[in-house]
């Protein structure tokens, strides 16, 4: 039998022994909620809180999406998640003609605060920790929350949640970026100012290594890119002025889990402990909740398969398992059918039943860091530890992982890896259950969900209602602030609020900033 090697590259032993583990092994894993956090960043975790099972939904309307949280919430779920759709990602309104057939596609269609109302009507806002999956407008949607939470009567010092705002992947994987890095990396400083000020328990980024996983890094890509991300926003505050202390308690990651159970452990224990590392080490963060990494989890959607979609079931299963495992804060379990289409009511509770299986009927909450001493897996965290801070020094190499982005170095890399694994499925050497083994020759039929593609209209007409409602020389006097603020030093996200609260949409706030701060185009050279 050929050699085995694992998604990172390296040979896996089909035996492990006592000496394969390093001699300070103890040194190296520490105590729970310790420094350098290998075996988790809480003294307890799971053993006195489980993971926060965090379900990503958002389509259509939010009307729709309001009734998809609280059938979520119904069931169990634990904090939640949106998903907008691409318009909105990309900071514009449903009726630009940019936006015409994406309205409410991949996540729920937002343009003002009206449709902010509805999406959280009903919500307990002081109770729930929510999520958003924004990146270039991050600040916009994020002020659009606090605004509705404030009309609940929910001050911003009681909420708590996630933006991911995490532009630098955006150039590298995810693609909807708006403006320049220079400006984009200014709007993120000015939002961690802001939340320490003003919504001091939100966690400001989520600087995310799933999308460059699902374009085929590997793992040891996957967190070199991303924690070297991470390094370049803690630079980009400090240049700002802030205080290392003062806004690195409340950054947070966001990783993949495959189905290699093993070396997935391995990569969030090794993560855990390259981040203490560079806080405390290189830029002197005395608070040791700088030092933690705390991270969300995706199952795989990748390795999810359109034929036999059932066995996604257990693919998800695996990989939740690894996450939990890993340690997670935060867990998505992907729901069967999402390699088709958007999840089923049903589908998307049995992904939530996933988690809870795993929680409440397995022994994993019992004990801390089952993995720690285990031969193989303390071997392959200090392997992908080793791997990765190499890749790290080398976007160093480049200046920051910025100049790394603009001479296309991660994209390359994360490509050929990604040619790599298509090759070997191809060939066979790697086996997708149901797609190049154990295949069926018919496939039953699938009903999957549509969104209703009316909703483009539907939302049209509420912004037309919208224009010809509200104050409009009053919007027009709160943009100039905001242009005002982009063209100066002052924090962008006061002027964006008071324009939010006039009912300035999206894609005004948005398009004034691209008026000042221009777009991002990306070289040839990918
Ligand atoms: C693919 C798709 C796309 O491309 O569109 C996407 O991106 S989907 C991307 C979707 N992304 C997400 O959903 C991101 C989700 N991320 C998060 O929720 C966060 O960033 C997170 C990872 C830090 C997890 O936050 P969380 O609130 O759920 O969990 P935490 O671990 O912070 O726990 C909540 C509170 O309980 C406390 N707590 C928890 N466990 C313990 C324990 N064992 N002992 C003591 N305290 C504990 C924490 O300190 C915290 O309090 P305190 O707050 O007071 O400290």
């Amino acid at each position: 039998m050929s050699e085995r090697r694992s998604e990172s590259g390296f040979p896996v032993k089909p035996i492990y022994r006592a000496e394969d583990l390093p001699a300070d092994l103890a040194e190296r894993l520490g105590e729970p909620g310790e420094y350098p956090f290998t075996r988790g960043v809480y003294p307890t975790m799971y053993t006195s809180r489980p993971w926060t099972m965090r379900q990503y939904a958002g389509f259509g309307t939010a009307a729709e999406s309001n009734a998809r949280y609280r059938q979520l919430l119904a069931a169990g779920t634990m904090g939640l998640s949106v998903a907008f759709d691409l318009p909105t990602q990309m900071g514009y309104d449903s009726d630009a003609s940019i936006a015409h057939g994406e309205v409410g596609k991949v996540g729920v269609a937002i343009d003002s605060i009206e449709d902010m109302r509805v999406l959280f009507s009903e919500i307990p806002l002081d109770k729930v920790s929510t999520s958003m999956t924004i990146n270039a407008p991050a600040s916009v949607l994020l002020l659009l929350y606090q605004l509705v939470a404030e009309e609940h009567g929910v001050p911003g010092s009681a909420l708590s949640g996630t933006i991911q705002n995490d532009i630098l992947k955006e150039y590298i994987a995810r693609g909807t970026y708006i403006f320049p890095p220079k400006p984009s990396l200014r709007l993120v400083s000015d939002t961690f100012a802001y939340c320490r000020k003003e919504i001091p328990r939100w966690n400001t980024i989520s600087i995310s290594g799933y999308h460059m996983a699902e374009a085929g890094a590997t793992p040891v890509q996957e967190i070199a890119f991303t924690l070297a991300n991470g390094v370049a926003y803690v630079r980009a505050a400090l240049e700002a002025g802030l205080n290392v202390d003062d806004f690195a308690p409340r950054l947070s990651f966001f990783f993949v889990a495959r189905t290699t159970l093993l070396e997935e452990v391995a990569k969030f224990r090794a993560a855990r402990r390259i981040w203490a590392r560079i806080m405390r080490e290189e830029f002197g963060a005395q608070n040791p909740k700088s030092w933690m990494l705390r991270f969300h989890t995706q199952t795989a959607g990748v390795q999810l398969t359109a034929q036999q979609p059932e066995v996604n079931l257990i693919r998800v299963a695996v990989q939740a398992l690894g996450a939990v495992m890993g340690g997670t804060q935060s867990l998505h379990t992907n729901s069967y059918d999402e390699a088709i289409a958007l999840p089923t009511e049903k589908a998307a509770r049995l992904a939530l039943r996933t988690q809870q299986v795993i929680a409440y009927e397995s022994d994993l909450t019992a004990t801390v860091d089952p993995f720690a001493g285990s031969y193989v897996v303390e071997a392959m965290t200090d392997e992908i530890e080793q791997a990765a801070v190499a890749l790290m020094e080398q976007v160093a190499d480049y200046g920051s992982a910025v100049e790394a982005i603009e001479a296309g170095f991660q994209k390359r890399e994360i490509e050929s890896s990604a040619y790599r694994i298509a090759q070997e499925i191809d060939n066979g050497d790697r086996v997708v259950v149901g797609v190049n083994r154990f295949t069926l020759d018919e496939e039953e039929p699938y009903e999957p969900m549509r969104v209703d593609p009316a909703i483009e209209a539907a939302q049209a007409a509420r912004l037309a209602e919208l224009r010809a409602s509200r104050d409009n020389a009053a919007v027009d006097r709160a943009l100039a602030d905001l242009r005002a603020a982009a063209e100066g030093t002052e924090n962008v996200l006061y002027p964006m609020k008071e324009a939010l609260r006039a009912r300035a949409t999206v894609g005004e706030v948005c398009g004034a900033l691209r008026e000042v701060w221009g777009v991002y185009r990306p070289s040839d050279r990918f």
